[in-house]
């Protein structure tokens, strides 16, 4: 087809209602409000599994049996550590820097250290993809305390992944509770088909570039407060009105001024979802249970007022940002931390994704219509 049409073309504005490929990762359906993992609801397995086992199965397709998952979780545990180099690069960039860029900064450091980032066999990129994994909340929780300059905390390999996660942030031993439900969020964020970040993540590999390079890509996709970037967001929301006495009347007030200078609300809308985000029920659930915990129920009130007064004004429901942004703040995360937080979870559905898109490949490239100054040339000089 060639690039200038004749006939007026129909233009599909940022791919919406596009579908430009097959996936067996996970299945998105707005019209029933559901989100399946390899064919299993994301609900029964926050309920039932750990973020280890779905991260195996988003990347082997199946559930893991009681050896297969501690082989897994052994293989996790030993690679937890940051190499010097890596430590020492982060160390370099300002502490100004937005930890999605020294995060970002730190995969492209591992890619460009690995000898194997060239292998793009299933195997080499299974391996890669394990490695991130595992090392993404050393990078996180590094970052983190480096910017309170706190020391680096070593990772424990007596702790499963969550718990980890929050000792190396906090260095303390985290609470069950705490645990929970912060593996719940990490299950809710792994995967979601063909969102923006994954679908970079998609086109550079569709190029026959490396595992590393299509993770950077995503994750520089992923900071964007249309996307990954509203959990952060959403907290400054909460900042700007101040949970406490008179939080839920600020709410309301803030919100119609906000509206009425047409600002987007972040944590509210979706592109798939036009009735509701599957994933907010439970993740609401588990950030009601870290009200509870730390006894903040002005968050919880200014959580809901904020909803309500939205649903009031445009119809429009919360998405998974909504409620993990208050529930990472509860937990003691620094409000720059949140999309990070994300990485490390979402990591896991990319290179599922990647590894998906290596095996079936077509280069993603789509057309554009011109809509310029029509020819003309360059006038003759002298
Ligand atoms: C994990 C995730 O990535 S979930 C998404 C996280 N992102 C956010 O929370 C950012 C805020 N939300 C948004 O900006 C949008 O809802 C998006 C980008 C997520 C989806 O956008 P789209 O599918 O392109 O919908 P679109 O922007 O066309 O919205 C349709 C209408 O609803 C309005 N709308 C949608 N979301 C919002 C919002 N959060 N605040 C105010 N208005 C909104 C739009 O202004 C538009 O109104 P109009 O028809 O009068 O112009
Ligand atoms: O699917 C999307 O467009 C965004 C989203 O909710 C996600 O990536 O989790």
């Amino acid at each position: 087809m060639a690039e200038q049409e004749t006939t007026a073309p129909v233009i599909f504005k940022g791919l919406a209602g596009v579908p430009v490929d097959y996936t067996a990762v996970s299945k998105v359906n707005p019209e029933t409000n559901s989100l399946l993992y390899r064919g299993y609801p994301v609900q029964e397995l926050a309920a039932s599994c750990t973020f280890e086992e779905v991260a195996y199965l988003l990347w082997y397709g199946e559930l893991p049996d009681d050896t297969q998952l501690a082989a897994f979780e052994d293989r996790e545990r030993a690679l937890r550590g940051l190499d010097h180099e890596v430590k020492r690069i982060i160390d370099e960039l300002p502490l100004t820097a937005h930890p999605m860029d020294v995060v970002r900064t730190a995969v492209s450091v591992i890619g460009a250290s690995d000898p194997a980032t060239p292998d793009d066999s299933p195997e080499a990129n299974l391996d890669k993809a394990i490695r991130l994994f595992a090392k993404l909340p050393s990078i996180v929780a590094y970052d983190q305390r480096r910017r309170h300059e706190l020391e680096f905390v070593e990772p424990r390999d007596d702790l499963g992944y969550s718990a980890n996660f929050l000792w190396q942030a906090f260095g303390e031993a985290p609470e069950l509770e705490v645990v929970t439900a912060f593996d719940v969020s990490m299950i809710l964020y792994a995967e979601h088909s063909f969102n923006a970040s994954t679908f970079t993540a998609r086109v550079i590999t569709s190029t026959l570039s490396d595992l590393y390079s299509a993770v950077t890509g995503a994750i520089g996709a992923l900071k964007g407060p249309l996307h990954g970037g509203a959990n952060e967001a959403v907290m400054h929301t909460f900042d700007e009105i101040g949970a406490g006495p008179g939080g839920a009347e600020r709410a309301v007030a803030w919100l119609d001024e906000a509206l009425a200078s047409k600002r987007k609300i972040m944590g509210f809308g979706h592109r798939v979802y036009k009735n509701g985000d599957s994933r907010v029920p439970t993740m609401r659930d588990s950030m009601e249970r870290m009200v509870e915990h730390y006894d903040r129920p002005d968050l919880l009130e200014l959580y809901v007022a904020l909803e309500q007064a939205m649903g009031e004004r445009k119809n429009i429901k919360p998405n998974l940002d909504y409620p993990a942004g208050p529930a990472y703040h509860l937990m003691g995360f620094d409000t720059l931390t949140f999309t990070p937080l994300f990485v490390a979870s979402r990591i896991t559905g990319w290179t599922a994704h990647i590894m998906e898109q290596a095996a079936a490949n077509a280069l993603i490239r789509p057309l554009s219509v011109y809509s310029g100054v029509d020819e003309r040339h360059v006038p003759a000089k002298g």
